[in-house]
């Protein structure tokens, strides 16, 4: 998982690819624009959040950006954004090809938990049916659960020294249904050691 607060990350082209993969990046903050002669009219709805330059691809666009993300539907400028990103010391992800500094995966969020899924670019549709599969097995109740199983944890790290039972309670704890993990909480909150 990369940290991508304050990183400048550019997209070239603004169909609708770029689309789905700016509003993916944009759940993970970073500065991003785009260059691109056509804009889809959606990308106007996040026009506080996005750069929106409308111009055709030039490199001096891309100089001083952590990332790039190749998404024209022109395959041979596609490969030279990626070229001129390698001389640059750019990451570049270019959505026509397989083989590019990385692969995007598809992916979901339940507040601190991400659920991602790749095949290396063979099946990004079984990627996608896979997810959607998860998507309904880890629900919006895992928000809930997952914010109750970090406070636990920080009290355990805080109140055991005792190493095995730390990793015992920690492995347990996720067995728990939502109420218990509640009570759970409250019981360790008032011991002064576990
Ligand atoms: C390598 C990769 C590079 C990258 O983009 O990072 C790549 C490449 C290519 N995709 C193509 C086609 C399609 N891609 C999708 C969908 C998604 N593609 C995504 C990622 C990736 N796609 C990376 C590999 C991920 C992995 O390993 O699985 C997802 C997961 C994430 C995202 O894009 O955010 C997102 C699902 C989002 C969601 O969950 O909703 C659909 C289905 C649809 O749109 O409904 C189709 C049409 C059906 C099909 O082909 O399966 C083509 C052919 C283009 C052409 O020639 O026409 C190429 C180029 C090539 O294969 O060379
Ligand atoms: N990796 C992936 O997830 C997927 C990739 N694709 C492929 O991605 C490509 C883009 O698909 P879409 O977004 O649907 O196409 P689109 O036609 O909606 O958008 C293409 C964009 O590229 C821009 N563009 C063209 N020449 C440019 C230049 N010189 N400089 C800057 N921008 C330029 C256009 O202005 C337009 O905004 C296609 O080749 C498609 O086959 C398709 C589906 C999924």
């Amino acid at each position: 998982m990369l940290n991508l607060k304050d990183k400048d990350i550019v997209i070239i082209g603004a169909g609708k690819v770029a689309l789905r993969k700016a509003k993916n990046l944009m759940e993970y903050g970073g500065k991003l624009s785009i260059i691109s002669p056509k804009i889809e009219s959606e990308f106007y709805n996040y026009k506080d959040k996005i750069n929106i330059i409308k111009d055709k691809y030039n490199k001096k666009y891309i100089l001083n950006s952590s990332i790039v993300i190749a998404a024209t539907d022109d395959k041979k400028l596609n490969r030279k954004i990626g070229i001129d990103c390698k001389d640059e010391n750019i990451l570049c992800n270019n959505v026509t090809d397989r083989n590019s500094d990385f692969i995007v995966p598809s992916t979901f969020k339940r507040g601190d938990l991400t659920i991602s899924v790749s095949t290396n670019g063979k099946s990004p549709s079984l990627s996608k049916s896979i997810i959607f599969e998860l998507e309904e097995k880890y629900d919006e109740k895992y928000i809930e659960f997952l914010k109750l199983l970090g406070d636990i944890r920080k009290i355990v790290l805080e109140k055991c020294n005792d190493e095995k039972r730390k990793k015992e309670i920690l492995n347990e704890i996720i067995n728990l249904s939502l109420d218990d993990l509640k009570g759970r909480k409250k019981l360790y909150e008032n011991k002064s050691r576990l």
